[in-house]
């Protein structure tokens, strides 16, 4: 599913050079629910930008669901990412003049994959299936931070992707909601979807078949105590 060897990013802030990713190895077969933990800053996020065709290392190379993304043009990238991966970002970043319907459905659109009529309808069953049936005709200004989170998932999932990309979903969240979009993520990943997860919660660690952690820009495998 996911093959990434020798990454290096380098990034500048003004002189001093900052080195997030410094000849990092990462390999995830297709059903794998990985977490990626680690200290602020340690990369985390660049890695799964990286991963998600979002941003170019600076050396190294990265194969995901069997292509090469580094050779691949922006369009295409951009092709592949829309049709294969789904990305729950730290923040929601829903369009505020959209319904939350209205918000999931647009992937499905952009994508080209189905008609209007489909993506509503697809984007209806995917809000009611993370306990927002109710809600589809609110905007996002009219949704707590738990439903917003949720709202998201339902648009990463709208494309039927094969790889879930998520960076931090559960932060800011109540235990209870957490523990729900958690366990969404757990019926995703039994149906087949792979996931990679950023987190700074090691209880949430039990929901994961393997943990990583993000140290001195490489990444260290994390025993799991059952
Ligand atoms: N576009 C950029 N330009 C310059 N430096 C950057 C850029 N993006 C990230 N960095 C730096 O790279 C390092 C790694 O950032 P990254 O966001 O990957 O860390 P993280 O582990 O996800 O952190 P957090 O847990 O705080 O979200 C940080 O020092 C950050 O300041």
């Amino acid at each position: 599913m996911i093959e990434a060897r020798g990454l290096v990013k380098t990034y500048y802030d003004g002189e001093r050079e900052i080195r997030p990713l410094n000849g990092t190895d990462f390999v995830c077969s297709a059903g794998e629910f990985v977490l990626i933990v680690g200290r602020s800053g340690s990369g985390k996020t660049t890695l799964l930008n990286v991963i998600g065709g979002l941003t170019r290392p600076t050396t190294g190379s990265v194969q995901v669901v069997g292509k090469d993304i580094l050779a691949l043009s922006d369009a295409e990238c951009a092709a592949l990412r829309s049709r294969n991966i789904g990305f729950v970002f730290q923040f929601p970043g829903l369009l505020s003049t959209l319904s939350a319907r209205e918000n999931v459905a647009l992937s499905g659109e952009i994508a080209g994959t189905t008609g209007k009529h489909a993506s509503n309808e697809r984007a209806s069953n995917l809000l009611a299936r993370v306990g927002l049936g109710e809600k589809a005709d609110s905007p996002p200004s009219h949704l707590s931070g738990g439903e917003l989170k949720r709202t998201a998932i339902a648009r990463a999932l709208m494309n039927h992707p094969s790889l879930l990309l998520a960076d931090e979903p559960t932060a800011d969240l109540d235990g209870d909601t957490e523990r729900e979009v958690m366990e969404l993520f757990r019926e995703i990943n039994r149906e087949g979807t792979t996931i990679i997860m950023v987190t700074h919660n090691m209880d949430i660690a039990s929901y994961a078949s393997r943990v990583v952690r993000m140290e001195k820009g490489k990444l260290v495998p994390v025993e799991l105590v059952k």
